[in-house]
């Protein structure tokens, strides 16, 4: 598999053969990555996949089976106290008394770490202003998902994870909260994320590991997953007569070809393009409504992931 290790800045997390079962049901069975410092290391996966057992781990919040896991040189189980204050993690609701207020929380929460940043612009940054001094019982989900952020990052953490960092949010707090996490990065800030959302993966991270069935599929970057999935470039068009499979798959880069509804779709790159082309143009077949797009984060997920979560919680 290419890629599983952090870049050259070396590697803040490590996470090494990771093993969690739960009632004798494994869904973590044996993830290995590692996460360089100042990166945005991206993980995706189908729901039920393990992503959230796995970041648990990181963040100590739940013990392995087996395997070794190290953030910044530490056990998080072990050396948890230490842990909390170079580690910043995005809160679940539950974790909130309904009676406090978005400032008395931002207060609190500042009060917990040796350097906090200053709450005021994270709240502006956050659209938290107006909010703060209504309580967090009386948030919308997505006004508690930008407090959650905000509690995340108030410590000045040198890493921070990120469980659905913007599930819930309008595509305006989603853009503002991609702006944010992109300023963080240039300060250094390791962020580790899991996301169901493509766009947000692909805009944000650097190294994207795809988990499926508690393993990882695939490891690599936003462009190298899209480009080993389906190439670089889809083509999709409804000729006005039927292609010869044969000649189809005989494309030069040609990475995917899927029918429906009459559709081609192939996925390939500029080169698969020419040769369409020139294919349709000697048979003298029309290409109705011809599109050619980069491909997308979206097309290499369902190519390179099969599971849906057909397990039993228990
Ligand atoms: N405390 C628990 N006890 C028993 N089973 C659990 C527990 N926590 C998670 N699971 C199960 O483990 C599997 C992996 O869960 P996990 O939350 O890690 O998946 P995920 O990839 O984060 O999924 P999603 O995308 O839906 O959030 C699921 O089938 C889930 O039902």
């Amino acid at each position: 598999m290419a890629n599983t290790s952090a870049t050259s800045r070396g590697a803040v997390i490590e996470v090494q053969d990771l093993r969690k079962s739960y009632g004798g049901r494994t869904v973590v069975d044996g993830i290995s990555f590692s996460v360089g410092e100042g990166e945005i290391f991206g993980i995706l996966g189908p729901n039920g996949a393990g992503k959230t057992t796995t970041v648990e781990c990181v963040e100590g919040l739940r013990v392995p089976d087996a395997g070794r896991i190290r953030v910044a040189g530490l056990d998080p189980v072990a050396d948890h106290p230490a842990l909390t204050r170079v580690l910043g993690a995005q809160l679940q609701e539950s974790e909130l008394q309904g009676k406090l207020t978005v400032r008395e929380a931002l207060e609190l929460y500042a009060a917990f770490y040796p350097r906090p940043l200053d709450w005021r612009p994270l709240a502006e940054r956050l659209g938290l202003t107006a909010k703060l001094t209504t309580r967090f019982a009386k948030l919308s989900g997505g006004q508690k998902q930008r407090l959650f952020i905000a509690l995340a990052l108030i410590g000045s953490p040198r890493i921070v994870v990120l469980d659905e960092l913007t599930t819930g949010l309008d595509p305006r707090a989603r853009r503002d909260t991609w702006e944010l996490i992109e300023d963080i990065r240039e300060q250094g800030v390791t962020v580790l994320l899991v996301t169901h959302f493509m766009e947000e993966a692909q805009r944000l991270c650097d190294r994207i590991a795809l988990i499926d069935n508690g393993r990882v599929t695939a490891l690599d970057t936003p462009r190298g997953l899209i480009t080993r999935a389906t190439g670089s470039t889809v083509i999709s068009f409804t000729p006005s007569a039927p292609l010869d499979e044969e000649e189809l798959a005989a494309l030069p880069a040609l990475a995917s070809v899927a029918h429906k509804d009459g559709r081609i779709t192939l996925g390939g790159s500029d080169e698969t393009v020419n040769a369409v082309v020139s294919l349709l143009a000697r048979h003298r077949i029309t290409a109705h409504q011809l599109r050619v797009t980069d491909a997308t984060l979206d097309d290499a997920f369902l190519d390179l992931t099969t599971t849906r979560d057909t397990r039993t919680a228990t």
